[in-house]
């Protein structure tokens, strides 16, 4: 995948997965320390494995985490770790600022309903996780100067953890997490689990922020009950929605942001692969509320720079969308207003674009 840098300015993004954007070396070296066998034992052929190389089902996509996410899981090192290191990767590829995401239910080995990966239960639980995660982005944020918060995953497939998440987003607000999601298989609609309804009715009342994984592969009635029904203030993909003409109008009029992941939706079967007749188009067209991200770098085996790639010269993206969809993505963030502010106007004053004075 062309990794060359076409948009060469500060870059905002709000969708990609913790684990989902593990170094391979890293995944290694915590096999290695830990004894545990991989099918590979260079970064290369560990790639092979990993990454997904033609378009797939979401179903068989999510089904590439298991393949590696046992070696960090229940390990407070390699937790720690991925979290600093990915703050660095981002930081190279231009990113000011990043909402990343991840499930402290999958990484735990202790206190968690059905402990994950076939792991041994250990003293790793899912408030652990998260403390780990956060000491690893505030050092990597000091260390790399990109601003760096998370994002905690509650899973479709997994209602008996929602509320749990909740709690650790109440109390780990004012450590580096700002929002909630609710990923995985979107087959499951969240209609037949009252528990995450009941965790997202929560998290409104708490004042914690809200995002959704819907009209990825689900239909747009996906979408629409994320809105409705979980609040959601953004839409993690939403690609169907334009399935809707009335819901996406609508979602347009009340400048939802959705955030585009073009690699992602390509490799998940999610969109055609024909990037030219990819939904982000028209969301370019109409002006909406979007971002570009990367989803899961490491099992797509791209960049954030490739997906700009791709829509440069797949889409016929040009500077201007580039800084007005970064922009969306700043005023759009999880951050307090003030810092928020302050990000549009880094932005802002980095993209030459001059503040008017009101006078
Ligand atoms: O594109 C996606 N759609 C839905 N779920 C996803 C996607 N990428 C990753 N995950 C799921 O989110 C979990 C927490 O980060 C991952 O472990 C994976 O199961």
């Amino acid at each position: 995948m062309a990794d060359k840098v076409v948009f060469d300015k500060p870059k905002v993004e709000l969708h990609v997965h913790l684990d989902g954007a593990i170094r391979v070396q890293t995944i290694l070296d915590v096999a290695k320390r830990r004894g545990i066998e991989l099918p590979a034992g260079t970064v290369e052929d560990m790639t092979n494995i990993i990454a997904l190389k033609e378009p797939v089902t979401l179903t068989e996509f999510l089904k590439k985490f298991p393949l590696y996410i046992h070696v960090v899981a229940g390990d407070r090192e390699a937790i720690k770790r991925m979290a600093y290191e990915f703050v660095e990767d981002k930081a190279k590829e231009g990113v000011i600022y990043v909402e990343v995401r991840y499930s402290p239910h999958l990484l735990a080995n202790t206190g968690v309903e059905k402990i994950q990966w076939n792991q041994k239960e250990g003293d790793v639980s899912p408030d652990d996780v998260v403390r780990l995660v956060n000491e690893g982005l505030r050092e990597g944020e000091r260390a790399f100067k990109t601003k760096a918060r998370s994002i905690l995953c509650c899973m479709r497939h997994m209602p008996s953890w929602s509320m749990g998440v909740v709690e650790l987003c109440e109390r780990y607000r004012d450590e580096g997490v700002v929002g909630i999601d609710l990923a995985g298989d979107e087959s499951l609609s969240c209609e037949a689990f009252p528990e995450h309804r009941k965790a997202y009715e929560e998290a409104k009342r708490l004042g914690i922020h809200r995002t959704v994984h819907a009209g990825e592969v689900g239909p747009p009635h996906m979408v629409r009950e994320a809105v409705e029904v979980l609040k959601a203030e953004r839409i993690g993909h939403g690609y169907r929605t334009l399935e809707d003409p009335a819901l996406y109008k609508e979602l347009l009029a009340k400048k939802m942001h959705f955030e585009v992941c073009p690699i992602s939706s390509k490799l998940t079967g999610a969109c055609n692969p024909d990037f030219t007749k990819h939904p982000v188009k028209t969301l370019m067209r109409d002006k909406a509320n979007y971002s570009l991200n990367t989803d899961d770098p490491l099992i797509l085996n791209s960049t954030l720079n490739c997906e700009y790639s791709v829509a440069h010269d797949e889409m016929g993206f040009t500077e201007e969308e580039f800084k007005r969809l970064n922009i969306c993505a700043a005023q759009s963030c999880f951050l307090p207003d003030k810092e928020k502010e302050e990000l549009v106007n880094s932005l802002r004053t980095a993209y030459g674009m001059i503040q008017s004075s009101g006078f």
